[in-house]
């Protein structure tokens, strides 16, 4: 039986992909490093502490990765302070409608826990989550199944009992690598994601009913 739901941040309770882009585009023009959209498509969803040794290995980075996540990190709430006002329409009645029917609610992301925490004070949605993880928890990011697998662990369920929300391609198989159903969430602000993997795909939250969360358990896993 399906029991918990566990959301992915960026991309989907907030739509601060863009604002990531737009921070770690800063970032990169002033290291030299040619990354454009469609190359960066691919960190979505990965946790910052491995993008940054990914990009230190490739182009000979002389900072350390302390450094840069310090200073992605100042860049990053910077800009979600000034462009995240709102949730990503239909986020807060799923998640009143979830409370209501007793689902347990998590958020795992592989945002750092600062910007998370920020997020849910500026959103005030704390209150909805019973458990909060950051990938800076875990040993490996997204796309390995770690996150959710510590996650469920914390709400005390069994991986299959838990569907989650993602809406990039490393999140997805990340939550199916973890033997969990998965709801990808096509967010064209999210880049060209690749969600073919979940067990279905939504353009709407407001496309996430009770009834929907029913149907999935008759998907096979
Ligand atoms: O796991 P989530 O909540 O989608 O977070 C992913 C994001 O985490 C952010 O911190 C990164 O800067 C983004 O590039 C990344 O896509």
């Amino acid at each position: 039986m399906l029991r918990a739901i566990i959301f992915d941040m960026d991309g989907v309770i907030i739509d601060s992909e863009p604002i990531h882009y737009s921070a770690n585009k800063r970032i990169f023009e002033e290291l030299g490093i040619p990354i454009n959209r469609s190359s960066y498509s691919n960190y979505i969803g990965v946790s910052n502490q491995e993008m940054w040794q990914d990009l230190k290995n490739e182009y000979n980075l002389q900072q350390s990765v302390e450094e840069l996540l310090e200073k992605q990190n100042l860049e990053n709430l910077e800009l979600l302070k000034e462009g995240v006002k709102e949730p990503i329409e239909g986020v807060i009645e799923l998640l009143q409608t979830l409370k209501e029917n007793n689902y347990k609610i998590a958020l795992a992301s592989s945002s750092p826990m600062r910007l998370i925490k920020e997020v849910l004070c500026m959103l005030d949605i704390e209150k909805y989550f019973e458990v909060v993880v950051s990938s800076e928890y875990v040993a490996r990011g997204k796309p390995k199944p770690d996150i959710f697998i510590y996650t469920a662990g914390l709400l005390k369920v069994k991986p299959e009992e838990c569907v989650v929300i993602e809406d990039s391609k490393n999140g997805v198989k990340a939550a199916k690598a973890a033997g969990m159903k998965c709801i990808g969430f096509k967010n064209p602000n999210s880049l060209n994601q690749d969600l073919s993997k979940a067990d279905l795909v939504v353009e709407n939250m407001k496309e996430i009913t009770l009834e929907l969360i029913e149907k999935l358990e008759k998907v096979e896993a």
